[in-house]
């Protein structure tokens, strides 16, 4: 057995959704900040291409890379790989990174409740992670500054028509739309037509109408997230979601970035209160608990504080290795299984 390189992971997912940890055997990608090292490892490729694509990848797959926090309050830091981005923050792999640090022994875990504060290219979050018998059994996440964006919107999208929509940013990008507006009560089988939707409703909201971080480096939308209808129930709202991940994915998970968006949208819409809380289920009727945890200004414009909580689970340790005779030392991709 021979390899040229050697890469451990820790395997993990939070809700469903799978979110594998690169615990060691990559150097920190050069870079001042954790930003500057995702647009690294976003314009690189190669250790994208490596972990992502098949065959040691698949579409289903986001992989984390630990690397040393920059920010001195920090006590991990993680740039995030999913399928089409290099993204500020993802809810489902900042838990799937929480629960990776402390089950697998990386931090010291505190029980009954152990504190991080993670550095993600966005930003900083806080993690209280819930610990009982040297497992994290929940992990709460207070993400980034988030908000709405444009609010009942319309754009044309082929095969459907005139399409109402909102756009709202949670640590990523989102176009939402209404699930009854195209017919869909999100069940698992409408998932190849949920992805194949998703993915023309993202594009043509890119093309239509755009987005801009205020931070200037977030320029487009990256996913669209198909909203069920809301109950109520005193100031606890449920409701059903599912998100499409390009180029052709459902995520598993109930989406945090997408709750901490539509939490942002719905309170700017004044369907939510700030003290209500939001439980959003996913296609597999996973969950995560959400609510606010505060108001702030992000530059002049209304913002959030989200807060997103989820559980996360180990599912195996690999070690991806390269055998220099390997013609495909960056993999492929079908669009069999990679397109929408
Ligand atoms: O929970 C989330 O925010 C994510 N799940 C996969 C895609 C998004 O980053």
């Amino acid at each position: 057995m021979r390899s040229s390189k050697t890469i451990h992971v820790i395997s993990a997912h939070a809700e469903g959704e799978v979110g594998d940890v690169i615990v060691g055997g990559v150097a920190p990608p050069p870079g001042d900040t954790v930003w500057d090292q995702r647009t690294f490892i976003a314009e690189d490729q190669t250790l994208r291409n490596f972990v992502l694509n098949e065959p040691r990848g698949g579409v289903f797959r986001h992989v984390n890379l630990l690397v040393p926090p920059k920010n001195p309050e920090a006590d991990a830091a993680w740039i995030i790989m999913e399928p089409e981005d290099t993204p500020p923050m993802s809810g489902s792999n900042s838990m799937c990174v929480s629960t990776v640090l402390l089950d697998g022994g990386i931090i010291p875990m505190q029980e009954p409740v152990t504190h991080m504060t993670l550095e993600a290219p966005g930003g900083l979050v806080r993690v209280k992670a819930d610990c009982k018998d040297g497992k994290a059994e929940r992990i709460t996440v207070q993400n980034v500054p988030s908000f709405a964006d444009k609010l009942d919107a319309m754009i044309e999208v082929e095969g459907v028509g005139s399409l109402r929509v909102d756009t709202a940013f949670g640590g990523d990008s989102f176009v939402i739309v209404d699930a009854q507006d195209l017919g869909f009560s999100i069940t698992p089988d409408e998932a190849g037509d949920l992805a194949r939707m998703g993915a023309r409703i993202t594009d043509a909201t890119n093309e239509q109408l755009g987005f801009n971080h205020p931070d200037g480096d977030w320029n487009h939308i990256s996913f669209c997230q198909i909203a069920g209808p809301l109950t109520r129930e005193g100031d606890l709202l449920t409701g059903k979601n599912v998100v499409a991940i390009k180029p052709g994915k459902l995520d598993r998970s109930p989406c945090g970035t997408g709750a901490s968006a539509r939490m942002a949208m719905l309170l700017a819409k004044g369907q939510m209160a700030a003290t209500d809380r939001y439980y959003a289920r996913s296609i597999i009727d996973s969950e995560f608990r959400c609510r606010i945890v505060e108001q702030i200004d992000l530059n002049g414009r209304p913002a959030i504080t989200p807060e997103i909580s989820g559980r996360g689970w180990i599912t195996g340790i690999h070690q991806h290795m390269l055998d220099p005779s390997d013609p495909w030392p960056g993999g492929y991709r079908l669009s069999d299984t990679w397109g929408a």
